[in-house]
């Protein structure tokens, strides 16, 4: 691979900004791409992904060189020469921001350093120990493993707009080849990885982006045509989409968020799916969600969490994720669950999920839930743990529960 110094200038740019200002790799790498109007596809995908790889080996990388936070663009250019390195990739010599790089000296460090988790792996010591606590030793190595692979780019087929097939085909004119994925009946995968935003078929709402364990979480909740359906923590409306989808825009979904913003790119995406029976409201006021009770045939609680299961795709959470936010974060669960239960309408049913691989997010709130007087009237039907290592998609988990008549 030949290295071009103005694209390896741009990562190590973004990187500064990442590391150095705490900014969010997603929105630095979006801003970066944006420089240079020359660059074409294999330039852009060598920023984001260059990046997104120091990223995620941000602390076995650093030890290897030698820095420590905050980075110097000394040091940011040293990152990048371990990267290179461990890739086999040379540096042209006449580059003075690089000093000569020891290659010897890289490896040795690589071998030294991969017998230890917490380095091989790149973890923070805190997330190391709680994984271990939380999953156990043998499920932790091998769910983190595989938390440090890059997400494949999975599609979720429109079926308010198109097929599969026909979606499938509408690609391949674009020159992007996927496949289907047996157990996601929604889902297409590429095979190999292709900017898909740009393409016809997205601007025709045929398709969202959407992980394949994800994809899984509105067909939990067994909605129908003509059902009233709340999903409480809608966001930028990943799963609302999927559930207008499968209720074939019949019956009314509600879409409720605290943040004003992410539902108003909820409303912007639901235009292009043509879905036209998702119906946004803010949580301003408790009143939002009193009005709701007792109201619905079905709930779904995607809930905040700390994000675990998607470190794939996120991996700066790893150093932007802190013990004391997933405290919070299950407390904030635990309060939601209690409050939102209570729009299930008798004989109704309810989805609690995230996207996180923790007991203590997951299995452990449903039961306490379970346990609690708002839980008293729901059953536990069924629950899935989906784990990274096992599927090669996000790690999630979901459970459906049911209310008595
Ligand atoms: C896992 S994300 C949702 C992702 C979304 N369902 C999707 O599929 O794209 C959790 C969402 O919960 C929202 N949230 C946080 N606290 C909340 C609360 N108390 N009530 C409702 N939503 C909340 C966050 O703003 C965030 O959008």
């Amino acid at each position: 691979m030949r290295l071009y110094r103005n694209l390896v200038f741009a990562t190590v740019d973004a990187l500064g900004e990442i590391f150095n200002e705490g900014a969010y790799a997603d929105k630095v790498i979006e801003k970066t791409l944006k420089r240079d109007k020359r660059w074409g596809a294999r330039d852009r995908s060598f920023i984001a992904e260059t990046t997104y790889d120091i990223v995620r080996w941000k602390r076995l990388y650093s030890e290897i060189a030698e820095v420590k936070a905050p980075y110097s663009r000394e040091n940011l250019f040293r990152l990048f020469a371990v990267w290179a390195t461990l890739r086999g990739i040379e540096i042209p010599t006449d580059w003075k921001q690089i000093e000569p790089v020891p290659t010897r000296r890289i490896k040795g460090k690589f071998d030294e350093l991969s017998k230890i988790r917490k380095y091989r792996e790149s973890v923070p010591d805190w997330l190391d120990e709680m994984g271990v606590q939380e999953l156990g030793e043998e499920t932790w190595e091998k769910e983190i493993h595989a938390l440090n692979e890059q997400a494949p780019v999975i599609l979720r087929v429109n079926t308010l707009k198109t097929t599969k097939e026909k979606l499938q085909q509408e690609l391949q004119k674009e020159e992007i080849e996927t496949e289907f994925l047996e157990g996601y009946p929604d889902a297409l995968q590429l095979k190999e990885r292709k900017n898909v935003f740009r393409t016809e078929a997205f601007k025709n709402g045929f398709f969202e982006v959407q992980d394949a364990s994800s994809q899984l979480v509105a067909r939990f909740l067994g909605v129908e045509p003509g059902m009233r359906v709340v999903d409480t923590c809608a966001g930028a409306g990943g799963k609302s989409l999927h559930l207008a989808a499968l209720m074939e825009n019949k019956g009314q979904l509600i879409a409720t968020d605290i943040y004003a913003n992410k539902l108003k790119e909820l409303k912007r995406r639901a235009r292009r799916a043509g879905a036209h029976n998702i119906e946004p409201r803010v949580i301003d006021s408790s009143k939002v969600v009193k009005k709701l009770y007792g109201s619905a045939d079905r709930v779904l609680i995607d809930a905040p969490c700390s994000g675990l299961g998607v470190l794939s795709r996120n991996p700066d959470a790893k150093w932007k994720l802190q013990p004391e936010f997933i405290e919070t974060i299950k407390q904030t669960q635990e309060e939601i669950l209690k409050q939102y239960s209570k729009m299930v309408k008798g004989g109704g049913k309810m989805v609690y999920a995230t996207c996180s691989v923790l007991p203590s997010e997951n299995e452990a709130q449903v039961k306490k839930f379970l346990a609690s007087e708002e839980g008293k009237d729901f059953s536990l039907a069924k629950d899935q743990k989906i784990l990274s290592s096992e599927t090669g998609f996000d790690g999630f988990y979901m459970a459906l529960l049911e209310k008595k008549k």
